[in-house]
């Protein structure tokens, strides 16, 4: 979570229209949940946009950016891969295994998600292939969990730079004030 090795979320194809609320929200789990940066096919420039205005708005540090070439954004990773599939090994059996290649050795770590079919060679380029469950549901609660199981819950506790609004928790009822207000409260 923002130390030297990043940890970037890499979302595998994008039909527009029909996947554009399910990408933009890769997008923002991936930023509210403590990776470093996403990465969407390009031809999610709207998903993109609106990940970039949310991070204007509430805060980084978080990238956003378009690739054109995905396939190639996994063969040329340097780092380990984590691909996220319903197929994988169990994320309770792998999950102090990666924690420990990115905390201890440094690794920077790509985490792959899909939205339709998704490629062998994806299965087969990347160093893990890691089921949250064995049952099919979606990229978007499957890259929460995972991220929550790797940083162990501390991207709760996270600051964010740069923001021009924070919500202020509250039992009940919504509250944003702009973000020096919420400064000067901590202070
Ligand atoms: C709606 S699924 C479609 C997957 C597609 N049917 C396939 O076989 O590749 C979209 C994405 O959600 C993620 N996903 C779904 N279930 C998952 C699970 N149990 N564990 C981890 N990721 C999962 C995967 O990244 C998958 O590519």
């Amino acid at each position: 979570m923002h130390d030297d090795s990043e940890v970037a979320v890499l979302r595998l194809g994008h039909r527009p229209g029909r996947d554009e609320r399910m990408t933009t929200h890769v997008g923002l789990t991936a930023r509210a949940l403590g990776a470093d940066r996403v990465l969407f096919p390009d031809n999610a420039g709207q998903s993109l946009e609106t990940v970039r205005d949310i991070t204007d708005r509430f805060g980084g540090p978080f990238e956003a950016e378009l690739t054109d070439s995905p396939h190639a954004v996994i063969r040329n990773w340097e780092g380990k891969v984590v691909h996220l599939t319903m197929y994988g090994e169990r994320v309770q059996d792998v999950d102090d295994e990666i924690r420990t290649a990115h905390d201890s050795e440094g690794e920077a770590l790509l985490l792959v998600v899909g939205s339709e079919k998704v490629t062998f060679d994806v299965y087969e380029e990347a160093d893990w292939n890691v089921g949250v469950t064995n049952q099919p549901h979606s990229e978007v609660a499957g890259l929460a969990v995972f991220l929550d199981r790797l940083f162990e819950g501390r991207e709760l506790e996270q600051e964010w730079d740069d923001a021009d609004r924070t919500v202020v928790p509250m039992e009940t009822g919504k509250r944003v004030v702009p973000a020096d207000d919420a400064d000067d409260r901590h202070e």
